[in-house]
């Protein structure tokens, strides 16, 4: 078994000594340093699973070292050695998240026990973090809804390409998925049990978003007042998912590039290398290829990145999900708001279908959020839709409502009719041409000529 490793900061070198000595022959692994200046810089560098330190030292006292280490990572425990008579400062560092404090003279079966009692207390933690990440890969994946085809396409996708620690870039519209996507990728890889850290990169400001990813060393630029971890380092073990990667500056770019191929990085300020052991995925709704023609987008980093890409359709090309996707976001916010909301009438349903969605299931789910917490009644009507969606509602009446006979119907084969009818009338519109028949029905011009070819239509251009 991997041992657990413990750094002490005490000024005093007897005590220092003798606390080394004592926890090494428990068969902890004892890194040991003379202030509270050194025990930041080891802190950083390494991880601890405790941390000893004396509360008065001459150079970074115990209670600044208590802050740096929560402000790096709130789970790490701290355990204050105090001198006799200053129990007052030792609650004081309990306040500040000191996990328990041991009073000078130390005896040592007081302080083997306090010590193999934090780090208990620390793997039940860890321990905590692992069953809460596989409870939410089970949620996360499952969060992730998709009937039709193309859904179906991307989910063996990601199962495919989650196990193979490639770069990933996903392609969609605002609002389409593609974080879930990553976070679906993320959670099926065998980096599950570490971090995935999302950045977005259009969000933050071009000269935050260095700093953000790789770090600051204390006093790199104005303002820089400590140590800072960027995202990257944050990431180490796990994934990082760098979100509208296409807003990325030429210079960061250029940074990125490095990371990739090298797997190393630097902190501003800073001259030491980091090693990233970090999967990379990214996101944008802009079309790379054309960023790289107009210069937008380095070359090489675009072929770096677009290693596996995968292409989100947007939502009005997914036919069944709209349906499916109402229906449960209505499910989720009629029980998260206690609402007696549990229908959606197929008048209103057949808008929804017709209606373009140009912010796709976030626009969506938005909607059915706003119209379970105005709707009075049981049902959700065509005449609670804003009129922007209620709008579609002629060409939903065109398409009809079906009546089923006594004696059944065959669905498939009504439904290809149906299709097939809706593929000739588009057609007929646009005079054949497939293109305008495309933007008609909303769909891409491929998946047009998928559905034609089918449905054994033949089409001119
Ligand atoms: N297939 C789906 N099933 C269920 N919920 C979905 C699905 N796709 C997207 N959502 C929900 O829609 C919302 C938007 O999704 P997400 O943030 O992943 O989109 P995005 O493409 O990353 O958006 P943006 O480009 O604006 O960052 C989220 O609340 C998400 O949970």
């Amino acid at each position: 078994m991997k041992k657990q490793k413990i750094l002490i900061a005490e000024d005093d070198d007897l005590n220092r000594n003798n606390l080394t000595e004592l926890l090494s022959l428990e068969g902890y692994e004892v890194h040991a340093v003379e202030n509270g200046k050194e025990a930041m810089a080891s802190f950083v560098e390494d991880k601890y699973d405790l941390v000893i330190t004396d509360l008065k030292m001459p150079q970074g006292d115990g209670l600044e070292l208590l802050k740096f280490v929560k402000d790096m990572n709130p789970d790490n425990i701290v355990i204050m050695m105090t001198g006799f008579g200053t129990v007052d400062s030792a609650v004081e560092a309990m306040k500040f998240g000191a996990f328990d404090y041991i009073s000078k003279p130390m005896k040592d079966d007081l302080v083997k026990l306090t010590v193999s009692r934090a780090l208990s207390f620390a793997s039940l933690q860890e321990e905590n973090v692992t069953l809460r990440d596989n409870l939410r890969e089970k949620y996360d994946f499952g969060k992730m809804l998709g009937y039709s085809e193309c859904m179906k396409t991307i989910f063996d996708t990601i199962e495919k390409v989650a196990k193979s620690d490639s770069t990933v870039i996903i392609y969609g519209e605002s609002g389409t998925g593609k974080e879930l996507v990553a976070r679906a990728i993320h959670f099926n890889s065998d980096r599950k049990n570490f971090p995935l850290i999302p950045v977005n990169c259009g969000a933050i400001p071009e000269e935050l978003l260095e700093s953000e990813l790789f770090g600051h060393e204390k006093g790199a630029f104005t303002g820089a007042i400590r140590n800072r971890l960027g995202r990257f380092e944050l990431a180490q073990g796990g994934t990082i998912f760098l979100n509208e990667i296409g807003d990325m500056s030429p210079s960061l770019q250029v940074k990125l590039l490095r990371v990739i191929q090298e797997k190393q990085f630097e902190r501003i300020g800073g001259v030491k290398t980091i090693n990233a052991d970090v999967r990379i995925l990214a996101a944008t709704n802009q079309n790379l290829e054309e960023a790289v023609a107009e210069k937008r987008f380095r070359e090489d980093l675009y072929y770096r990145i677009n290693v596996i890409p995968i292409h989100l359709p947007a939502l009005r090309e997914r036919g069944p999900d709209i349906a499916i996707l109402a229906n449960h976001f209505l499910q989720k916010f009629a029980q998260m708001k206690k609402k007696e909301v549990t229908h959606i009438s197929p008048e209103a349903i057949a808008c929804l279908l017709h209606y373009p969605w140009p912010g796709n299931v976030r626009e969506l789910e938005n909607l059915i959020e706003m119209l379970v917490v105005l709707k009075e009644g049981n049902d959700i009507v065509l005449e609670d839709l804003p009129l922007k969606i209620r709008q579609f509602k002629r060409e939903a009446q065109t398409i009809g409502a079906i009546q089923i006979p006594e004696e059944g119907i065959d669905f498939n084969e009504l439904v290809s009719q149906f299709e097939k009818d809706i593929l000739l009338n588009a057609l007929e519109k646009s005079g054949g041409v497939k293109n305008r028949a495309a933007k008609l029905l909303n769909l891409n011009r491929t998946t047009l000529v998928e559905k034609l070819k089918r449905l054994n239509i033949s089409a001119e251009a």
